[in-house]
């Protein structure tokens, strides 16, 4: 079984047993009185840097990445540094993640908040609407066709924006609909770690236009960003290389500053 197969495994395991935990209609109720949303399309499209910056402790691929921050001082760094928005990995076991990060990031900013999960339930997305996320990620290789469309519209009917992820072109062939905003390109393949820039630049003039476009995963310099858009990208999901430092606003902050000149 490859990582992947074991994280969506572990997956629905845990799903199924928050759902007898936490009724539907509780996260139902927390989502009615939740805040508006913002769009972190609309904040790609306005924006020059497109930075959409992770909140990461650990990974598969690369175990220890940083443990010690805290979550609210990293929120509020990369909001003043002008990022577009954040996604915060709320997965455990693989990620050290958890949903008290969400709405701890929440209750920290205003900005765009990307729910960075597995998803392959709709209650994750009440779950993920209820912790004050603007965003889900969907990812094409461990959804079908049909289950991309079922929960992208429930996370549309809760005014989350979309973002659906693929790494090579059946996945994306499968996934264009119109009730995504965001097409990501995973330059990580998720099952054997390995990383490619060329992913994003080969699969860009196979997105249609009407999608925002956004490269994810081992970006690491203003010199790629540059080149990522000519092939026409708007976002750059960055983890790794902020999260390793002491200060990831900070690192955020000269990153889009040099980006800028
Ligand atoms: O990062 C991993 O090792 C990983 C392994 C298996 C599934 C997903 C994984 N990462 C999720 C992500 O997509 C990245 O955290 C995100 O794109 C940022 O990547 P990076 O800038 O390389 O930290």
């Amino acid at each position: 079984m490859n990582i992947l197969d074991k994280i969506v495994a572990d997956k629905r395991k845990e799903v199924d047993l928050k759902k007898a935990l936490i009724p539907v209609s509780q996260l139902e109720l927390a989502v009615l009185y939740n805040r508006d949303t913002v769009s972190l399309a609309t904040s790609l499209r306005n924006s020059n840097s497109g930075i959409i910056a992770e909140h990461k402790r650990r990974s598969p691929s690369k175990s220890v990445i940083n443990q010690s921050l805290n979550v609210q001082d990293v929120a509020k760094g990369y909001e003043e540094a002008g990022v577009c928005g954040m996604s915060v990995l709320t997965d455990g076991k693989y990620f050290g993640g958890s949903l008290d990060d969400l709405l701890l990031a929440r209750a920290s900013v205003k900005m765009p908040l990307l729910r960075k999960e597995f998803i392959i339930d709709e209650y994750q997305i009440l779950e993920a609407r209820a912790h004050g996320a603007d965003v889900i990620l969907l990812i094409a290789a461990i959804l079908n066709k049909d289950e991309i469309k079922n929960l992208s519209e429930t996370a549309k009917s809760l005014e989350l924006d979309v973002l659906l992820e693929v790494h090579n072109e059946e996945e994306l062939r499968k996934s264009i609909m119109p009730s995504l905003d965001m097409l990501g390109v995973n330059n990580r393949n998720l099952k054997t770690f390995e990383v490619s820039l060329e992913t994003s630049k080969s699969l860009s003039e196979l997105i249609p236009d009407e999608f925002v476009k956004v490269s994810e995963s081992g970006i690491s310099s203003i010199e790629a960003i540059k080149d990522l858009k000519q092939y026409g990208y708007q976002g750059f999901l960055i983890g790794e290389n902020f999260m390793k430092t002491d200060n990831p606003g900070k690192h955020a902050t000269e990153f889009i500053n040099e980006l800028k000149q």
